[in-house]
């Protein structure tokens, strides 16, 4: 592993020095990282990046795995989507910019985040806030055990408001990311798809823990 994310990175570091001049524009984190963390080691500013690429990453990854796996548990919903899709982009592929006319995919995308939260729970200085109680709060959600992407059609929400559910966050601390993980996540989710029928193995259906914090892992036939 350790060989591995060397390798990664000394790549990454290599390309965008080859881009980078001291004293210009800072474009990216890395170009920041390079201008004022002197003092770092390269293996601490390495470290750095790795945690901000693992951090981001894992958890939009995570969100398009459990997706698929609910829409592989749910024939009918995945044929609306991808008749839904196909209306909107016939046989092009899709792209971000056509996600706020398939409102479906935006909201599998957050029904998603909030039955299968990725960050369930987010530690304050105070007092540590449980996401996950919040997204499955009966008192607020109907049916909060059902993975039910309807429920964020109704009118009352904006297709894209990000904060629908309680997934990034909220307040000061909010996810700076959540706009970026909606435009990867969503057109992601889109194109698996559009591509491809998904389906579980049979008695496959109860065969994935959902709870456990090491349940990250879900396998798929397609
Ligand atoms: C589905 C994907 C994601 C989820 C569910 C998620 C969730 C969260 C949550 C719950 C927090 C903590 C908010 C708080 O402390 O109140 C957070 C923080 C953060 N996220 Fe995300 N995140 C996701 C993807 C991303 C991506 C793709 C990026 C960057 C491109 C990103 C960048 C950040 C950053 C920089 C913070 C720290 C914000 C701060 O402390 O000021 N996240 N995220």
């Amino acid at each position: 592993m350790d060989f591995r994310r060397d390798a990664v990175m000394r790549a990454v570091f290599n390309e965008q020095k080859k881009q980078f001049t001291p004293g210009q524009e800072q474009k990216c984190y890395l170009d920041y990282l390079l201008e004022e963390g002197k003092s770092l080691t390269e293996k601490q500013v390495q470290m750095l990046v790795w945690e901000t690429v693992i951090e981001t990453s894992g958890t939009t990854v995570v969100t398009m795995e459990w997706a698929t796996y609910e829409l592989a548990k749910d024939p009918i919903r995945q044929e609306r989507l991808f008749q839904e899709i196909r209306k909107v982009c016939g046989t092009m592929k899709l792209r971000e910019d056509m996600l706020n006319r398939i409102p479906s995919l935006t909201a599998v995308f957050h029904e998603t985040l909030r039955k299968h939260n990725p960050v369930a729970v987010v530690p304050l200085r105070y007092i540590t806030i449980n996401l996950y109680g919040c997204n499955m709060d009966n008192k607020k959600w109907e049916n909060p055990d059902q993975w039910l992407p309807e429920r964020f059609l109704d009118k009352k929400y904006d297709p894209m408001d990000l904060h629908k559910t309680m997934a990034f966050g909220g307040g000061k601390r909010v996810c700076a990311g959540a706009l970026q993980a909606s435009f990867i996540g969503c057109p992601a989710i889109g194109r698996f798809v559009q591509e491809f029928e998904w389906s579980l193995n049979d008695g496959e259906e109860d065969n994935v823990d959902t709870v456990s914090p090491l349940s990250n892992c879900t396998h798929f036939k397609s």
